[in-house]
């Protein structure tokens, strides 16, 4: 079998997104990867000469809950078929007066409050530790920024995003304690989507959408789906606006094959070459492959 093309570029698609219009050369395929299957098949088109691969984060008709998105299978799918840079796209819930519903927030730091999930490409027989210091690839948050200022979107530039477990949304409680800690925005998918395509050497950035003020604002309504869905509506233009406004920019950015995000393994992996087990290799060549030939 030929090597999938590289240069492709990863959307995730969260809730209310469940495929992408406008493409051409479209077709659904069904990936499998080492840690299994994704959440659907992946969606492969073209915009002009870039290649697109559009993965629904929950599936199509969101069968799947954020708790149980094979969040490994996800990023390893992009992965193999020859993404190098991943957008993803999120609801969220507003933790500031000043990002109410409509705002697109191009996220820079994440709290993980995640706890039943598999974090980790890597583990028993060959482990990593990588940086995740500056979680998201600030060359694709620049075009990011500069396609939503074109677009005229209401955004902000940066913002940090607390991952909770779910599915319930939070209590008050925990609604104002993540204010307290200077959390900007909350939802329940991007841990831990970010540490996986930081592992996978991927470019990765997080357009959180503004959808509700959760429940710790005393002039609005607590959170309900029905809100959200009827906010991502109305967003749903824009957020495919941006993706094809940001192809177009990425097409051009000769820095691309030099970002840092590329080389995310150098330093991380930590089991002796003599200890490594030959399962485990066999198992991440596909996220791994580039260091673990390096180094024999
Ligand atoms: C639809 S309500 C909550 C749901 O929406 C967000 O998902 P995504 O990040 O995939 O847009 C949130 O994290 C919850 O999973
Ligand atoms: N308030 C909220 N809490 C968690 N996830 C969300 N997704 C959209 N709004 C949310």
């Amino acid at each position: 079998m030929s090597a999938p093309p590289t240069g492709r570029i990863g959307i995730i698609g969260g809730s209310g997104l469940y495929d992408l219009p406008g493409l051409t050369d479209t077709r659904w395929v069904a990936v499998d990867t080492p840690w299994g299957a994704p959440s659907d098949e992946l969606f492969f088109g073209r915009l002009g000469e870039v290649e697109l691969v559009f993965l629904p984060r929950h599936g199509r008709g969101h069968r799947v809950p954020p708790s149980e998105v094979n969040y490994r299978a996800n990023i390893a799918a992009l992965k193999q078929m020859g993404c190098t840079d991943v957008l993803s796209l999120s609801a969220v819930g507003g933790l500031r007066a000043d990002l109410p519903p409509g705002t697109f927030v191009v996220v820079d730091q994440f709290i993980d409050r995640t706890f039943a999930r598999e974090k980790s490409f890597f583990g028993t027989g060959l482990v990593a530790h990588v940086s995740m210091a500056k979680p998201v690839c600030h060359r694709l948050g620049r075009h990011v920024l500069a396609q939503l200022a074109a677009q005229e979107v209401p955004h902000a530039d940066g913002g940090t995003y607390l991952a909770m477990e779910g599915p319930q949304f939070s209590t008050l409680a925990e609604s104002q304690m993540y204010r307290s800690w200077n959390c900007d925005v909350i939802g329940m998918t991007n841990m831990p989507e970010a540490k996986l395509a930081r592992e996978a050497e991927l470019c990765y950035a997080s357009v959180a959408m503004v959808t509700d003020f959760d429940c710790w604002h005393p002039g609005h309504d607590s959170v309900t789906v029905d809100a959200i869905i009827g906010v991502l509506l109305g967003n749903a233009a824009q957020a495919r606006q941006l993706v094809s406004g940001l192809v177009a920019q990425l097409h051009a950015d000769t820095q691309a094959p030099a970002c840092g995000c590329r080389s995310a393994l150098d330093h991380a992996l930590i089991t002796a070459p003599s200890a490594r087990s030959p399962e485990m290799i066999h198992r991440l060549q596909g996220i791994a492959g580039r260091v673990l030939q390096a180094q024999g």
